[in-house]
């Protein structure tokens, strides 16, 4: 028998964790990937097993709605709901102060949108994404509408950021958002004010949104691997 990967494990007890603070009768933001997916993954197995009951979901991706309909979960949208009392999201990067780097998947924007909304925000991570400062280990991800790729990468240059536009995997090109835009990944060699930072880059014409969160999580929940047991503590 192989051993189970120690990620994994973090990520699926994270997400369960969160799935259980879901209340019945509430409005739930579905973040996006690997770690929100056990999220969504065990909020579907409380609503089936009528733990659960009344619950709506408001997706931040394709990826979110496609396993939200895998797993029963009943969608909306932000037309049609007034509040959303939950969202659980992932991010790549968590600084002590709970500022994060999220769109390691091209969804921060959509993701910016909800997660802001929720009246509580449930970040869920795996130990390896505690920074102690912001863009030490992951790049910035801006979403770019294509006409105005150049520009913008040469407006980023000028800030002292290291720009790279993300390319598809198994797919010739670049990756394309939800939206039918572009990412550039901006590496900078310290990030001392992401509150700015954040502002600056979304000021750059043809910019829709960067992966700087800043003062919206809630609660960061992190999975961890101790003595070979898996755990989850929070900050
Ligand atoms: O665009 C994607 C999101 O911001 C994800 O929440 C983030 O990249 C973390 O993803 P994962 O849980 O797969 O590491």
């Amino acid at each position: 028998m192989t051993a189970a990967d120690p990620v994994k494990v973090m990520k699926e007890e994270v997400g369960k964790a969160a799935a259980a603070l879901v209340k019945s009768n509430s409005v739930v933001g579905l973040g996006t990937g690997s770690t929100t997916a056990y999220a969504i993954q065990y909020i579907g197995e409380r609503l089936k097993s009528g733990e659960l009951k009344d619950i709506v979901g408001v997706p931040t991706s394709f990826q979110a709605e496609v396993l939200a309909k895998q797993y029963g979960i009943p969608l909306t949208t932000l037309d049609a709901i007034a509040h959303i009392d939950i969202a659980i999201d992932g991010a790549d990067e968590v600084d002590p102060q709970k500022n994060l780097i999220k769109g390691g998947g091209a969804a921060h924007t959509r993701e910016k949108v909800v997660d802001y909304l929720a009246n509580q925000f449930i970040v869920v991570i795996d130990a390896g994404k505690l920074v102690d400062k912001l863009g030490s280990s992951f790049a910035v991800p801006v979403e770019v509408i294509p006409m105005a790729m150049t520009p913008v990468m040469n407006a980023i240059k000028k800030l002292g950021g290291k720009p790279e536009l993300r390319m598809g995997v198994r797919k010739a090109g670049p990756v394309i958002t939800d939206q039918g835009n572009m990412v550039i990944d901006v590496r900078f060699d310290d990030i001392p004010d992401p509150v700015n930072l954040e502002k600056t880059l979304n000021n750059i014409p043809g910019v829709l949104e960067n992966g700087i969160f800043v003062n919206c999580a809630d609660i960061v929940l992190i999975g961890e691997v101790i003595d070979g047991k898996p755990s989850v503590r929070q900050i």
